[in-house]
C-alpha cells in the first residue's frame, strides 16, 4: 500500500463486518481507520443478537419451568424491568471493550458520520477530511418505517428492548423474525399481543408446517394473529394508540412495534456522488466483495445479495476482506453453509438446503418426531421435530429443527454438510453424551 493517504483501508461503520477483520488486518501492519456514527460495535452487540438473547434467557426459563411445575416448587414470572436492566447491564462494557480491540490491534477510530467526497476521500460531520487507499461500505440496516399517517407513533426494535416498563398490551405490525421473537418475549412477560400480518405466511424464510407450530402454540398463549391485516394508519387516542386496518376495523393498543424489515443504511453517505451501484436491496459487489468503484468494497448487512443478514455472514465477509488486503488471499469468497435461527420458544433453526427445495429435487427427507425422543422428554418438550435432506450418495445436505435447543442441534450437525462426512467420519466422532449435540449427531 501506499503513503499517499492517510490509512491504507477505512471502513465505515463499526459493526461486526468492520471489527471481526479491521483488528487483526491493523495487526499486519495496514494502517486502518473505522469511523462510526454510534456505538463501536454496531446492531449486534448493542441493540441486536447479544441484546436480544439477554431478554430471551428468562422467557426459555420459563416455558422449561412451567413444563416441569410438578417437580419444581413454583413457578417463576418475568420481572420485566430487571430484566432489561440486567441487558444493559451486560451489553454496556461491548463498546468500550471492541474499542480496545480495534485499538490494541493499531486502528485509529474516528467518530462521526462519514460522506463520501470521491472515491478516496470521506469527510466526518463536514468537517474532518480522511483519505484513503481501500474503503469498505459495512453500514448495516437500519428499521423500515410504514409510510402510512401516523408511522412515528410507532416505534422500533430498539425501543422495545430499552423499554423501562412493559405496556399492557402490544401491537407488532410484522411477523418476520423480529416480530416473532419480540411477540414471544413480549407475551412470556405479560403483555397482550396483536401481531399483525402482511400476507397469511409468518417467518416466510423457515418451513413452514413448523411456522404453523410456533404459531399455534403463540396463540393458545393468548397471542392474537391478524393475517392480511392491510394496515392503514396509527392514531393517538389519551394515552393510547389506534391501529387502523381491514376494511374499517380499529385496535386500540398501549404500543405499537413497526416490525415491518430492515432497509440499508446509506442516508448521507453520497454514494451517487461516487456512482457506487446500489439499490433499495443495497450496494452491489463481485465475488471480491468489490463494488463498481474498484478501490471500493462493502461487506455484511448492507450487501444486497440473497444471503441472511447474520452476524456470522457479516464476520465471515469480514474476515475474508482482511485476508485480501493483506495479501493471503486473492481468490473470490467462498461462502460455507449459512445457518439461521428464530429464537421463537421453541426455535426453528435450518441450514443447508431447505425442505421444499429438496422435496422439489426428489430428494430424500427424512421425518424425526424428537419429541419422543427421550432427551427432549427430560424437560418434556411438547413440540420438537426434525427433518433431514440427504442426497443420493447419502450426505447429509440440510437439516430443519423445532425445538428449544434448534440452534445447538444444527450447530452440531454444521461439519457434516459443509464437508460432506459421509457415514464412516461420522461414526468416528465420539461426542459428549446425553447432549442435544450428540442426539442431533446421531441422526446426521
Ligand atoms: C433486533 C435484532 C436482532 C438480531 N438478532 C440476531 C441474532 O440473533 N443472530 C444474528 O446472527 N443476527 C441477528 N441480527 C442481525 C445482526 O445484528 C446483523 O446481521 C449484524 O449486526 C450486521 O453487522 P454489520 O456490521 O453489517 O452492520 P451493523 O452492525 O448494523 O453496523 C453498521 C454500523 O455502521 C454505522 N454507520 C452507518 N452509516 C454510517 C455512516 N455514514 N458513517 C459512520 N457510521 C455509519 C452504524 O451506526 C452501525 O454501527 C439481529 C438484528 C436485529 C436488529
Ligand atoms: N434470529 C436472527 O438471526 C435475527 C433476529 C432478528 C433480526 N434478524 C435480522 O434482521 C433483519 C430484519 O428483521 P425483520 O424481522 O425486521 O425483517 P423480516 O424481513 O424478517 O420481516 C419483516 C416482516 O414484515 C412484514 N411486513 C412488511 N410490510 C408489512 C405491512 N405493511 N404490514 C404487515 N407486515 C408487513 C413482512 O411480510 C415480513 O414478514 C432480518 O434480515 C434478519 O436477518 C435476525
Amino acid at each position: 500500500m501506499t503513503n499517499k493517504y492517510d490509512y491504507d483501508v477505512l471502513y465505515i461503520g463499526a459493526g461486526h463486518a468492520t471489527f471481526d477483520g479491521a483488528a487483526p488486518l491493523a495487526k499486519t501492519g495496514v494502517r486502518v481507520g473505522v469511523i462510526e456514527s454510534g456505538l463501536i460495535g454496531g446492531t449486534c452487540p448493542n441493540r441486536g443478537c447479544n441484546a436480544k438473547i439477554t431478554l430471551d434467557e428468562p422467557v426459555k426459563l420459563t416455558r422449561e419451568a412451567a413444563r416441569l411445575n410438578d417437580i419444581l416448587s413454583s413457578a417463576p414470572t418475568i420481572n420485566w424491568t430487571a430484566n432489561v436492566a440486567h441487558k444493559q447491564e451486560i451489553i454496556d462494557p461491548l463498546p468500550a471493550g471492541l474499542t480496545a480491540r480495534l485499538e490494541d490491534g493499531g486502528a485509529t477510530i474516528i467518530h462521526g458520520h462519514a460522506t463520501f467526497k470521491d472515491a478516496h476521500t470521506v469527510v466526518v460531520d463536514d468537517q474532518q477530511t480522511i483519505t484513503a487507499e481501500k474503503i469498505v461500505i459495512a453500514t448495516g440496516l437500519k428499521p423500515h418505517r410504514l409510510d402510512i399517517p401516523g408511522t412515528k407513533l410507532a416505534h422500533n426494535s430498539s425501543d422495545f428492548m430499552n423499554l423501562k416498563r412493559l405496556p399492557q398490551s402490544i401491537v407488532i405490525i410484522g411477523a418476520g423474525y423480529i416480530g416473532m421473537e419480540f411477540a414471544t418475549i413480549a407475551n412470556a412477560a405479560g403483555a397482550q399481543v396483536t401481531v399483525m400480518l402482511h400476507g397469511d405466511q409468518a417467518l416466510r424464510d423457515f418451513y413452514q408446517p413448523f411456522v404453523a407450530q410456533v404459531v399455534d402454540d403463540l396463540t393458545e398463549r393468548g397471542v392474537t394473529f391478524i393475517k392480511n391485516a392491510n394496515v392503514q394508519a396509527f392514531t393517538k387516542q389519551d394515552d393510547q394508540f389506534q391501529v387502523s386496518y381491514g376494511d374499517h376495523q380499529q385496535l386500540t393498543t398501549d404500543w405499537i412495534l413497526d416490525a415491518t424489515g430492515r432497509i440499508p443504511n446509506l442516508d448521507g453517505l453520497g454514494l451517487d456522488r461516487i456512482g457506487v451501484k446500489y439499490d433499495r436491496h443495497g450496494v452491489y459487489v463481485n465475488d471480491h466483495l468489490q463494488t463498481n468503484v474498484p478501490n471500493i468494497y462493502a461487506a455484511g448487512d448492507v450487501l444486497a445479495n440473497d444471503l441472511p443478514k447474520v452476524t456470522p455472514a457479516a464476520y465471515f465477509e469480514s474476515k475474508y476482506l482482511m485476508r485480501l488486503f493483506s495479501g493471503q488471499t486473492s481468490a473470490p469468497i467462498d461462502y460455507p453453509v449459512i445457518p439461521s435461527v428464530v429464537f421463537t420458544s421453541p426455535r426453528i433453526a435450518q441450514a443447508g438446503m431447505k425442505i421444499p427445495a429438496a422435496e422439489k429435487a426428489g430428494l430424500t427427507v427424512s421425518d424425526n418426531d424428537l419429541a419422543d425422543y427421550w432427551y427432549y422428554q427430560v424437560s418434556k418438550e411438547p413440540i420438537a421435530a426434525s427433518k433431514q435432506v440427504h442426497d443420493q450418495d447419502g450426505h447429509l445436505v440440510g437439516v430443519t429443527e423445532i425445538s428449544d435447543q434448534a440452534e445447538d442441534a444444527v450447530n452440531a450437525l454444521l461439519p457434516a454438510i459443509e464437508y460432506q462426512l459421509d457415514r464412516e467420519q461420522i461414526d468416528r466422532l465420539i461426542g459428549i453424551f446425553p447432549t442435544i449435540g450428540y442426539a442431533a449427531w446421531h441422526r446426521a
